[in-house]
């Protein structure tokens, strides 16, 4: 381990700067089978081994595609799901040593807002009636004057008229849902929201809208966030750093402008070459990587590397058994791959990547990184 990995791992949890600190996390779901004896027949590994910090007043993208655990490594730091293993420090507090009153109070600063407005707003229920019930919910309503004061301002920072406080979820377009979905999760003062795909459900147009809407807030109240969203565009806009999750482990981490144009793991750098680009000059001159196969199921991880299965980049019998850590390879740049580290840490040089090593029907290279694409394009181009 660097010197630089020993600082970023080890006093985490004791920054002041940090709001949430996860180590070692892990969820896993058990499988159940037979009607009598309910037994259990394996586990879904849906969160694996995640490490992550969140400063405060961060903005913390988190990527990867459907069913790489996400959702539940979101729902797990407002400890909506138990973990199994690891730990979840909220502001210097272990979540797992909290229950009844003192696990109520702790969740009331942590709030989340949902993909599907509609679904996740009660249809039956007033606007107002929707908020007041988030304020109820953590004995905020007791003084009707204040209780009516908050609630229009509230609407105000969301941008909605106070005439929508009698309206009904259904008289509403997406933006203006989500936008009630957000002031409900304002309603308590949080530090932190995990917004799980915001604005997966919306046009494009009205998407940019919320994420300028997550922008202000942020600002006006100090506001903590963990967006997770599959769209690489959506995260990029929004996030100070981004993570990108791949089978229930984070395989690459770092701040949203390095990530964007010197991606390091090849998952990482799949991903952005299925971005599609407005301009097709560039289009040709940029990677392409296909990936292979399917994502594994989470109930049967590849041993090793849970990504070696489908990598371009793949080292027989390394990557196969040896589970990658996820290092700090450049300042703040944090990558969980053999190959990647190899290469910077000069033990494969860039004129010895063969074509072994790299797929060629996979990878095909590009000249936009220094670091990633461009080594293996050099080794290719020039052996
Ligand atoms: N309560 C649960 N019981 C059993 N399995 C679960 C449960 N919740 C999630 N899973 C499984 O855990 C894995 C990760 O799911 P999760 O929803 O966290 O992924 P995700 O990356 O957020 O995907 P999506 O974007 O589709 O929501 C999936 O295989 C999912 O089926």
């Amino acid at each position: 381990m660097s010197p630089a990995d020993t600082t970023a791992d080890t006093t985490a949890a004791e920054q002041p700067d940090v709001l949430v600190s996860v180590e070692d996390l892990k969820v896993h779901f058990p499988i159940k089978r037979g009607m009598i004896l309910d037994r259990t027949v394996g586990y879904v590994y849906a969160v694996d081994g995640v490490d992550l910090t969140i400063r405060r007043g961060e903005t913390y993208g988190l990527v990867g595609e459907s069913g790489c655990g996400k959702s539940t490594l979101g729902r797990a730091l407002l400890r909506l799901v138990d973990e199994t293993t690891g730990s979840v420090v909220f502001d210097g507090t272990d979540l797992s040593t909290l229950k009844g009153e003192p696990l109520r109070r702790m969740r009331k600063r942590m709030q989340m807002v949902f993909q599907d407005p509609l679904s996740s707003l009660d249809p039956r229920q007033s606007v107002e009636s929707i908020l007041v019930e988030g304020l109820r919910a953590h004995g905020l309503d007791k003084d009707r004057e204040e209780t009516s004061s908050r609630l229009r301002s509230l609407l105000k920072a969301v941008g909605l008229p106070e005439s929508a406080l009698r309206k009904y979820p259904h008289e509403f377009s997406g933006g203006q849902r989500q936008r009630i979905g957000i002031a409900r999760a304002l309603t308590v003062n949080p530090d932190l929201i995990v917004a799980d795909e915001p604005v997966s459900a919306l046009d494009v147009s009205v998407q940019a809208q919320v994420i300028n809407l997550l922008g202000d807030l942020q600002q006006e109240f100090g506001l903590t966030y963990l967006v997770i969203a599959h769209d690489l565009a959506v995260v990029r806009h929004i996030s100070d750093r981004v993570g990108v999750m791949y089978l229930g482990g984070i395989v690459e981490e770092a701040t949203s402008d390095a990530l964007y144009t010197e991606p390091l793991h090849p998952y990482t750098r799949a991903l952005l070459s299925a971005v599609p680009v407005p301009d097709p000059a560039l289009e040709d001159r940029r990677e392409h990587i296909l990936l292979s196969g399917d994502l594994p199921s989470p109930a049967a991880p590849p041993s090793g590397c849970r990504f070696h299965t489908r990598c371009p980049w793949r080292q027989e019998t390394r990557c196969d058994t040896e589970r990658p850590v996820l290092r700090e390879l450049t300042p703040g740049h944090r990558v969980a791959c053999h190959f990647a580290e190899d290469i910077r840490d000069g033990r494969i040089g860039r004129h010895e990547v063969t074509a072994e090593a790299v797929d060629p029907d996979l990878a095909t290279g590009s000249t936009d990184s220094p670091f990633g694409p461009a080594s293996v394009t050099e080794a290719l181009d020039h052996p």
